[in-house]
């Protein structure tokens, strides 16, 4: 599903993540790592945001030569989202819907999944930290994306909305769906039979298979 290859990215900082080769297959993969251990980092450069040195291959489409069909594919959640705060959430899903291809049933169909209410008529400005969680959440689930990178997901959702996330999450799995995701809650490895936990520390990446 995935190929990393001659990854490398360094910040002025000083920081710098190196992963030589990988390969992640169809499913549902953990990256794990300590506070500013890298993983932002990485799932920014696979969600085609920021550069990097290498090259990155979904189902065989390079997001060095093919960016705009390689981020099609690819959906993605930040941990800590922003989005212009004179927007409601309706003008940007509809936004998003449009380059993803999603229609309303599905609109309708996440947004009571992760109970988004009435506030997506109101301007971002507006919402509270759950609400602009769930905010980047929809938004990563619109379209037909092969892989969906959710980082830190559960953090300031409700309990309802978080068991129905899981529910979510595994119902698109078994549609064909791919995931990456970290999380620094404590039980997070039970949460799903990961295919894949890659273990990031001191700029390295390792891998192992549940
Ligand atoms: N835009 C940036 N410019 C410079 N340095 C950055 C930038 N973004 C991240 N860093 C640095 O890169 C390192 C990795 O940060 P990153 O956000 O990837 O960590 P993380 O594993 O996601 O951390 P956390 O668990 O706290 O979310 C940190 O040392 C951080 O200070």
């Amino acid at each position: 599903m995935l190929e990393i290859q001659h990854f490398k990215k360094s910040y002025p900082t000083g920081f710098q993540l190196e992963i030589d080769s990988l390969h992640l297959s169809k499913g549902i993969h953990l990256i794990k790592g300590e506070n500013g251990s890298g993983k932002s980092t990485l799932l920014k450069a696979i969600a085609g945001i920021h550069d990097f040195e290498g090259d990155i291959i979904l189902d065989g489409i390079s997001l060095k030569k093919d960016p705009i069909p390689f981020r099609k594919l690819v959906n993605y959640s930040e941990a800590e989202p922003l989005f212009p705060d004179f927007l409601s959430l309706d003008e940007l899903i509809a936004f998003v819907s449009k380059t993803k291809g999603a229609n309303n049933s599905q609109i309708d169909s996440l947004k009571e999944i992760l109970g988004i209410g009435d506030f997506s008529k109101n301007a971002i400005s507006t919402y509270s930290s759950g609400m602009l969680k769930k905010a980047g959440l929809i938004l990563a689930f619109l379209g037909k994306p092969s892989l969906v990178i959710l980082d830190e997901p559960y953090t300031t959702i409700d309990v309802g909305s978080q068991k129905r996330l899981t529910a979510l999450v595994k119902r698109e799995l078994e549609r064909g769906v791919s995931f990456l995701l970290t999380s620094h809650i404590a039980d997070f490895e039970d949460f799903f039979a990961y295919d894949s936990v890659l273990t990031i520390a001191d700029g390295n990446l390792a891998q192992s298979h549940e």
